[in-house]
């Protein structure tokens, strides 16, 4: 593996290495799940390898744990962390209040029990990401697999009582058989376009039964870090707005790449 990463991928690494400044010494860290969420993992590891800063990760995913312990990232559980400085992790649309879909990787339950255990959640993303309004990214939605049929068919009539337009559902594949979460669980995804009242789709989805949680994250990202494919990086904040705008070196090394080859 070299350092010829495409356009997307190195906005991806950009955002992560500039999130990764925001980690300190001592802190109780949650790691995110996807391929963002993969480079800050990779950049924290370089971080402690050549400062030797001391820190505790919870994983947000089987997927993101391993990465973590084969990197050498110290992984505790969320239960023996209790509560955490910094969450760090990806996200698959937001919005200028910077609010989330998430779950395309099939991961939101356990990242948002994690985000939502933390002082702060920054989320680390490619300028593709960013959008006006939420819902062209379907949105993913956890269900128990019993009944998961009537849970479906709830969901399409809550979204018809909420008059909304789209509301195609399907269910989550992987090959020939249903997905299967972390948890065990399935995800449904609502191809909606436009999401009009996230704040209200959200709370409205959590209440049918069969339905676990759902992947829209709102009022609990602080930070967005914006990678460009030319290096230059945004940092938006929910309270201060754009507070820099700038570049990133590019310079990974070849340890970052160690899990890649
Ligand atoms: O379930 C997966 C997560 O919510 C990811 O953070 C999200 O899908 C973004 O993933 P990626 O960084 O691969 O686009």
């Amino acid at each position: 593996m070299s350092a010829d990463l495409s356009p997307i991928d190195k906005a991806k690494f950009v955002a992560a290495k500039r999130a990764v400044d925001f980690v300190e010494d001592g802190m109780k860290l949650g790691l995110g799940t996807g391929s963002t969420a993969a480079w800050m993992v990779r950049c924290l590891a370089e971080r402690i390898r050549e400062e030797g800063i001391r820190v505790q990760g919870v994983p947000t995913s089987t997927r993101t744990a391993e990465l973590a312990r084969q990197l050498g990232i110290p992984v505790v559980s969320l239960d023996d962390a209790k509560w955490l400085d910094l969450t760090i992790d990806g996200a698959d649309e937001f919005d200028p209040g910077l609010n989330l879909i998430k779950g395309g990787g099939a991961a939101l339950l356990q990242e948002k029990i994690v985000a939502t255990a933390s002082d702060q959640m920054i989320v680390i993303a490619d300028a593709a990401k960013e959008v006006t309004q939420l819902g062209a990214f379907p949105l993913p939605v956890e269900v128990i697999p019993f009944g998961w049929q009537t849970t479906k068919a709830l969901i399409e009539e809550t979204l018809v009582s909420m008059d909304v337009m789209n509301r195609d559902c399907t269910l989550r594949m992987n090959g020939e058989a249903p997905l299967v979460t972390d948890e065990a669980n399935y995800i449904i995804d609502l191809h909606l376009k436009r999401i009009g009242n996230p704040r209200q789709l959200a709370m409205v989805l959590n209440q049918i039964p069969g339905v676990v949680e759902n992947g829209l994250f709102i009022d609990i990202c602080d930070i967005v870090v914006i990678g460009h494919g030319d290096g230059r990086v945004t940092v938006r904040d929910i309270n201060a707005g754009t507070v820099s705008d700038d570049r990133v070196e590019f310079a990974p090394t070849d340890n970052i790449f160690a899990d890649l080859d």
